[in-house]
């Protein structure tokens, strides 16, 4: 994990993953914070074969301008960019162009290898990597898709509370969960650790908790059955 943390967290850093699977690696969502986190676990952006974006929030985007600068300026490579075919528009003309555009460069493609993905469709992106992108409910008006991997990790976008996907996925084989968790109530926009409470022992063994504000000391002890993902650790399934 980059970072485990809120979009506001300073502690945990912004809530960013890196998954190996065989010899490749996908960077989960390249916040403000992962720059600074991939340099302290001594890796830098040549490292990273693909990038997947959940939604366009800052912490899950505002560290792209300097991958996509470095890889273009300093690897000479164009990573792979999987992303919603809802997002790719909305990615570029309201969040990225500003610094990426110049008179050669005009979309993300002279940037990326861009790779379209579809809702509810599961796909082999890479070998060993297999995603079903999952539109989440998170901001009105703002697309935001959480991802199931390999049929049996869940990993949630920043999403509101939905009891009833968590149980279909448990029932459908999956062992795992990472899940954002705002601590205070009412969750108007993530899920809160009073809702994950309320889950069900058998989904909520399999839950650990995300995209947490940096009080998490306070509640440490509090959250059940379940655990915190903890920043910089690797998690093998
Ligand atoms: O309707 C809204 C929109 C935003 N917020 C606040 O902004 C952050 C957005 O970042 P996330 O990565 O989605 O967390 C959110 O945490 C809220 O603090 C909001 O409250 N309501
Ligand atoms: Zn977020
Ligand atoms: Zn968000």
């Amino acid at each position: 994990m980059l970072g485990t943390g809120s979009a506001f967290a300073k502690k945990y850093y912004n809530t960013n993953a890196l998954i190996y699977c065989e010899d490749r690696t996908v960077m989960l969502d390249c916040g403000i914070t992962a720059p600074l986190s991939l340099h302290q676990l001594g890796k830098t952006f040549n490292d990273i074969d693909a990038l997947m974006i959940s939604h366009i929030h800052a912490d899950h985007i505002g560290g792209m301008e300097e991958f996509a600068l470095q890889m273009k300026y300093i690897f000479k490579r164009k990573p792979a960019l999987f992303i919603m075919e809802t997002l790719i528009d909305t990615l570029w003309e309201t969040s990225l162009q500003g610094g990426l555009k110049q008179d050669e460069f005009k979309s993300l493609d002279d940037y990326f290898e861009v790779h379209l993905l579809k809702e509810n469709r599961s796909i082999q992106l890479l070998p060993g990597f297999n995603v079903k992108a999952i539109r989440t409910s998170h901001i009105p008006g703002k697309l935001s898709y959480s991802f199931l991997i390999n049929e049996t990790f869940f990993y949630s976008a920043d999403m509101r509370f939905d009891a009833e996907l968590l149980d279909t996925l448990v029932q459908q084989g999956c062992t795992t969960i990472f899940h954002d968790c705002q601590f205070t109530s009412p969750g108007a926009v993530h899920t809160t650790l009073d809702e994950l409470k309320s889950l069900p022992e058998y989904i909520q063994k399999r839950v650990m908790l995300m995209h947490y504000d940096d009080n998490r000391v306070n509640y440490e002890g509090q959250t059940g059955t379940m655990t915190f993902v903890e920043q910089h650790h690797l998690y093998s399934f």
